[in-house]
């Protein structure tokens, strides 16, 4: 049995750190990171280049002396999102992707896509860019039951948009289905996915079985198990378009454990642990680092990083149940079997 496994540094390629005094609570736990793809839905969103390279400086002002992550920004795109704008912020290296959220679909999703043929223009600019478009695959249509709503974005909405926008590159996020695997394992080059831990570990029983889990409610919501396997197998698989995207997303445990609970799972603090034991479990620990910090450079066409992080087997670990932010805490996301790994020093 492995005692330690040496991998090259990983990068996290779906992250909400959040602003304020949660952003300082955060932001410490995805220090040891190499990049992270940064989520700019915050209120308001992250829209112009100006914004994200303003965000861009309040994370790097969060993070600890010593910190080796380097955040690679994100624009939200909205139906008024200025072509010209994101063009210059990535010629200008300020930001590595555009995310869509369609409208109402998330948290913090108000100011999203409604109407798609509005984002066209920025969309064939992007394809022309070879600039990534990272996106939130739900639909908002309330008559689509809240389990198959990945499954009918891929039909309605993600396959129309790549088919009229010949080499646009997409990331799928936190892939929950197996349609969702299916989809991009077919849909050649330009496409690739984001897999969390958090879905590569539960599956819908584990929210609702047995009393209401609110610390388990996240978007997309799991789906059933045999959709988790589908999951696993991928991750697992090594193939070249999945990576890792924790889509850790922090909310005070107030908002989470109410009547009208938000969605969102924390897992900046203990993922790469998790996934150890997950990959571990399957025999797939030799995949890990194409998960982990090969896979996710290759499809954003940058160089994996160049230095290494070893992960060490032992005793099980006690993860902190929660943090503080400011006045608030934060629940860690609880795989619910006990974690052997840690991140050496
Ligand atoms: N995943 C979630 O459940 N929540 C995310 C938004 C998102 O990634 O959809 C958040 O910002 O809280
Ligand atoms: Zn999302
Ligand atoms: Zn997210």
């Amino acid at each position: 049995m492995n005692t330690s496994l040496t991998i090259t540094r990983p990068d996290d390629w779906h992250l909400h750190l959040r602003d304020g005094p949660m952003l300082a609570a955060v932001a410490p736990h995805s220090a040891r990171l190499g990049r992270a793809i940064i989520m700019p839905n915050l209120v308001p969103p992250v829209v112009t280049g100006a914004e994200a390279a303003a965000y861009r400086q309040r994370i790097l002002a969060a993070l600890p002396p010593g910190a080796t992550l380097r955040p690679l920004m994100t624009l939200y795109l909205t139906e008024t999102t200025d072509p010209a704008d994101v063009l210059a912020a990535h010629a200008a290296g300020l930001i590595a992707a555009v995310k869509l959220y369609p409208a109402g679909a998330t948290t913090n999703s108000a100011s999203g896509v409604r109407d798609f043929d509005r984002v066209r223009g920025v969309l064939e600019a992007m394809a022309g860019a070879g600039i990534p478009l990272c996106v939130h695959g739900e639909v908002t249509d309330p008559a689509v039951d809240i389990f198959d709503r990945e499954a009918v974005f891929l039909d309605r909405v993600l396959e129309p948009i790549r088919r009229r926008t010949p080499g646009l590159r997409v990331v799928m996020e936190h892939i929950t289905t197996r349609d969702g695997i299916d989809y991009v394992r077919a849909g050649g080059e330009d496409i690739g996915g984001t897999i969390t831990t958090h879905h590569l570990v539960i599956n819908r029983n584990h929210i609702l079985a047995g009393g209401i889990r609110p610390h388990y409610y996240c978007l997309p919501v799991a789906k059933r198990e045999a959709h988790r396997l589908a999951l696993l197998e991928a991750a697992t698989s090594g193939e070249g378009r999945f990576f890792a995207g924790t889509d850790s997303a922090p909310h005070p445990d107030r908002a989470k454990e109410s009547a009208c609970g938000c969605a969102g799972c924390f897992t900046a603090p203990n993922w790469l642990p998790i996934l150890a034991e997950v990959f571990e479990a399957a025999g797939a620990l030799d995949r890990l680092e194409a998960f982990t910090s090969l896979n996710g450079p290759a499809f954003y066409r940058m160089d994996p990083n160049p230095d290494r992080v070893t992960l060490t087997r032992g005793e099980a670990v006690r993860f902190p149940a929660s943090i503080t932010a400011g006045d608030e805490t934060v629940t860690v996301f609880d795989p619910g079997f006990p974690i052997h790994w840690h991140l050496d020093d």
